[in-house]
């Protein structure tokens, strides 16, 4: 069943189209690997995807777009500010509602950041900002997970049981990142960009590294052994 369907858009900035005549469509239950050089249009896509799908979809933003002087807490608490009252919001923000602090208190601690719950995000690791997004994601709770590189800042060992537990909550998920190897063990359909285009579109398992080579055409031949190295 499609999830979304995108037929001969074109998707920009202002006047700028940055993806001229885009048809895409997304199934349900699929997990999609959106790669692509900097500047290719990973975002502009995800913004696209993101408007349609709108409270299906959970959002995991490109530098993590937290509050660095909230409490881990309270930036994990803002996924589901929309479902709360605005007065429930501020007194929450003054006294932790009790059942959110034991939900997210046991999410953060799944994610590896037991004892942080009041540390303010800007005292915190980028790794550990990272996980802070990604748990504010999860919090919300939806079917969908879309994600402009999500996992960026942590290590491959934890990208990968980052990436494991999206997967395990969301029933869909797209997903732009750079680390190849990720992409064609653990997701089923990696899409490609480049020149404003979808130069790629297959199942992960048809793929090799080196075929990922062509969407990077500033790197050179070494971008393959790059691809393995910025890889679990
Ligand atoms: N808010 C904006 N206003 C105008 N142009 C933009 C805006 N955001 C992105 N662009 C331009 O659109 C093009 C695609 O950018 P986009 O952010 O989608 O690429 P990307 O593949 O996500 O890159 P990266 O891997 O660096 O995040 C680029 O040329 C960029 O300069």
């Amino acid at each position: 069943m499609p999830l979304l369907e995108l037929d001969r858009v074109d998707l920009g900035h202002g006047t700028q189209v940055v993806l001229p005549g885009l048809s895409l469509t997304f199934e349900a239950g699929e997990r999609v690997a959106l790669l692509g050089q900097s500047g290719a249009g990973k975002s502009t896509l995800l913004a696209e995807i993101r408007r349609r799908l709108d409270s299906e979809a959970a959002w995991c933003p490109q530098g993590h777009g937290l509050v660095p002087l909230l409490s881990v807490y309270h930036n994990v608490y803002m996924g589901r500010l929309d479902r709360h009252g605005a007065l429930a919001n501020l007194i929450n923000l003054l006294k932790p509602r009790q059942e959110a602090w034991q939900e997210i208190g046991l999410l953060v601690r799944e994610l590896g950041l037991e004892g942080l719950l009041r540390r303010p995000v800007e005292q915190l690791s980028g790794g550990q900002r990272q996980r802070v997004a990604i748990a504010r994601a999860l919090y919300q709770q939806r079917s969908v997970f879309l994600g402009d590189e999500p996992l960026a800042s942590v290590d491959p060992h934890q990208a990968l049981r980052l990436l494991a537990r999206i997967q395990a909550r969301h029933t869909s998920s797209i997903i732009a990142l750079h680390q190849h190897r990720l992409a064609l063990d653990h997701f089923d359909r990696v899409i490609g960009l480049r020149g404003g285009q979808v130069v790629l579109d297959a199942p992960a398992r048809e793929l090799t590294l080196a075929s990922l080579d062509a969407l990077y055409p500033d790197a050179g031949p070494s971008n393959h052994e790059a691809g393995v190295a910025a890889s679990t």
